[in-house]
């Protein structure tokens, strides 16, 4: 990085975001400024780095032409936005991305003007700018609408149904394709290896002075005519593309580092575009800073790091994760049964399906972005006599629910989700909250339901889905660590429907499920040094629900209360629709259902998002000691 200047250009950038009076050199030493202040701030925080160092020239380059917030700059997912964040008036805050309120570490509308459509589910970008466009042109809010998407995010479905509409509706809109052959791991597919090709024939360099020439033939920043406009584009573009087929103007590829070529195209195509174009720059994710250019993720997401050596700080612990427990118990699984195969959708690593990958490469499929496509092709993998671990987050899954409906559960296919980031994941924020899963997924006719409450329920739960071949099954678990059981060797399958007792007393019975068990299990010592000794069950099941154990716990206590880590809806409210058919209630029992809030909540320590939500030990205490109407003096906090 060149030395700075006395004076950094980045402490003169005021709201209203106004680059325009900047030369291009300025611009040039703003974007230096700039990625060295994301860096700087990430390395406190911990986040999304490489995606949002990619797009450090692209951000001011946008923010120099584009008019913001009047235009609509709608960045695809959300990760790559912290340049832009400190940019548009949040650099004061931006030492707080993604810790309790404090910045999102996507783009959110709440949080400024500039960010007029949240994000960090992906690919949703050209549908929402294509949604601007119209209502400008309705006599709604107006401006320009610009969508930045990655090569990742555009080989997701909607990304394809959106530029279909786009083209079709001829709008003035842009699009720009920030393609540096990266997803989170490298791209998958053949679209990725077709946005490869578009340039394999042309070396990268020809490409850039091909784009400086034509520049050069400017004869100033603004004054060229449509045709030199066109000339332009046609020299920057290497021939007919599918996005040419589509209705889109293509317009590239151009390097997405230089400001030289970025400035002069976008002024040009945003002087002279009259329906969709579709911009296509090629960046380096992590870009300008060597850790995260070197490393095999380019920096796609870190913990608190050391910005020196780029060494990150993480917290030592003795429990495995969640991800690796279900990774290693699905090989187990998988070496016994050859007809075992693994799903993920452009989250091998997050997932643990890169071990299981490694293990067995042609019994894996990354599919890319497209849960959607992802749930139905594990629909045919069953119906064609496979074992399919459809393995999705619970967030994620959310875009493949009507394949779930439609295309596994109407049909009865023996498709086993394993639902990773169960519950509330933390500083992903409310985005990425695993919530709803047991409520859209326990309702459906036929489905298996479970919970694991430890890792070593985990293990039970994968060998339960590998056995299960009569419908579809789901197990969920979540984010982080296990509570450091002890493991057993080879999980062994569950009987269906059969929850288990953890410890008998009387008064009040609590059954979990999930992993709140262990907060379950820290508020019956609390109650129990006030002489309170709940009993504890672990229900395993939402779906089928163990109808004995409820009905029994429901006779035998004066009270009983659910807990789980999910919205309204789920394990709860079956448990109620059971002991209402059964006439529990008509019989005096107190029951209540403890569940996620209705609200989203924002960012913050897992810890503290369920401190939020009111489900943390004290408060299931709490809640125990006003069910039974035992008044407590000296609250505690
Ligand atoms: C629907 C959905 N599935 C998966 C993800 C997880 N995810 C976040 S970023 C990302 C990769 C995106 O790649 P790309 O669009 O190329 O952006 P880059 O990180 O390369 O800048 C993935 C898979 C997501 N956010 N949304
Ligand atoms: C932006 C995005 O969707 C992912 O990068 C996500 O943040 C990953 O979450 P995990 O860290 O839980 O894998
Ligand atoms: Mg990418």
């Amino acid at each position: 990085m060149a030395d700075l200047p006395a004076t950094p250009i980045l402490d003169r950038v005021k709201l209203p975001v106004d680059l325009k009076g900047l030369s291009d050199r300025e611009l040039r030493q703003l974007a230096d400024e700039l990625r060295a202040e994301t860096i700087s701030a990430v390395s406190v925080t911990g986040g999304h780095l490489g995606a949002g160092l990619g797009v450090v020239e692209l951000t001011v380059a946008l923010h120099a032409i584009f008019n913001a917030p009047r235009d609509k700059i709608i960045w695809d997912v959300g990760h790559q936005c912290y340049p832009h964040k400190i940019l548009t008036g949040r650099r004061d805050r931006i030492r707080t991305l993604r810790t309790e309120g404090g910045l999102s570490g996507f783009t959110k509308r709440s949080e400024s003007p500039y960010d007029p459509f949240g994000a960090a589910h992906s690919s949703t970008s050209i549908s929402a700018a294509l949604g601007f466009a119209v209502a400008a042109d309705l006599g709604g809010d107006p401006g320009d609408a610009v969508a930045v998407i990655g090569d990742g995010s555009m080989s997701a479905g909607m990304a394809f149904e959106a530029m279909n509409n786009a083209g079709h509706l001829k709008k003035r809109l842009f699009v720009v394709l920030n393609d540096n052959e990266m997803s989170i791991a490298p791209p998958v597919g053949a679209f990725s290896a077709y946005l490869s090709r578009m340039y394999a024939g042309a070396p990268f360099h020809d490409l850039k002075s091909a784009a400086r020439g034509v520049v050069s033939l400017l004869p100033g920043p603004f004054q060229e005519g449509a045709r030199r406009a066109k000339e332009m584009i046609k020299g920057m573009a290497v021939g007919g593309t599918l996005f040419e087929e589509l209705g889109f103007t293509y317009v590239g590829p151009i390097d997405g580092h230089d400001l030289d070529q970025l400035l002069p195209v976008l002024r040009t195509i945003h002087a002279r575009a009259t329906g969709p174009m579709l911009i296509h720059v090629l960046t380096k994710k992590g870009k300008g800073y060597a850790p995260a250019e070197n490393s095999p993720d380019r920096g796609h997401a870190r913990a608190k790091f050391d910005v020196v050596t780029g060494e990150q700080k993480k917290a030592p612990s003795n429990a495995p994760s969640y991800t690796r427990v279900f990774a290693e118990s699905l090989i187990k699984e998988a070496e016994a049964d050859p007809r075992i195969v693994a799903i993920t959708a452009a989250m091998p690593d997050g997932t643990g399906l890169d071990l299981f990958g490694a293990r067995f490469p042609k019994r894996t499929f990354d599919v890319g972005i497209a849960e959607q496509h992802a749930v139905t092709f594990s629909a045919g993998l069953a119906a064609g006599g496979m074992k399919p671990f459809c393995t999705i987050y619970s967030t994620f899954l959310q875009r493949g629910y009507d394949q779930v409906v439609h295309d596994v559960a109407i049909q009865r296919l023996p498709v086993r989700f394993a639902i990773d980031r169960a519950g509330l994941v933390g500083a992903d924020g409310a985005t990425h909250a695993g919530s709803f899963d047991v409520a859209f997924l326990a309702n459906l006719p036929g489905m298996v339901v479970m919970a694991a409450a430890d890792e070593a329920e985990l293990v039970h739960m994968v060998a339960t889905a590998a056995a299960h071949d009569d419908g579809p099954i789901a197990f969920r678990y979540p984010r982080g660590e296990g509570v450091g059981v002890e493991m057993p060797a080879r999980g062994v399958p569950l009987e269906i429907g059969k929850g288990r007792m953890i410890r008998e007393g009387g008064r009040i019975a609590l059954l979990s499920f999930g992993t709140r068990l262990s907060e379950v299990l820290k508020a019956a010592e609390a109650l129990a040094a006030r002489g309170i000794t709940p009993t504890v069950a672990d229900a395993r099941f939402a779906k089928p629900l163990d109808r004995d154990l409820i009905l029994q716990l429901a006779r035998t206590h004066e009270a009983l209360i659910t807990i789980e880590e999910g919205a309204v809806g789920g394990f709860g409210s079956h448990v109620a629709q059971l002991l209402a058919h059964e006439g529990v209630f008509d019989r005096g029992l107190k029951y209540r259902s403890m569940v996620l809030p209705d609200s989203f909540i924002d960012q913050a320590s897992p810890e503290a998002m369920y401190r939020v939500a009111g489900m943390d030990a004290p408060q299931i205490e709490a809640k125990v000691l006003e069910v039974l109407g035992v008044s407590v003096v000296g609250k505690r906090a």
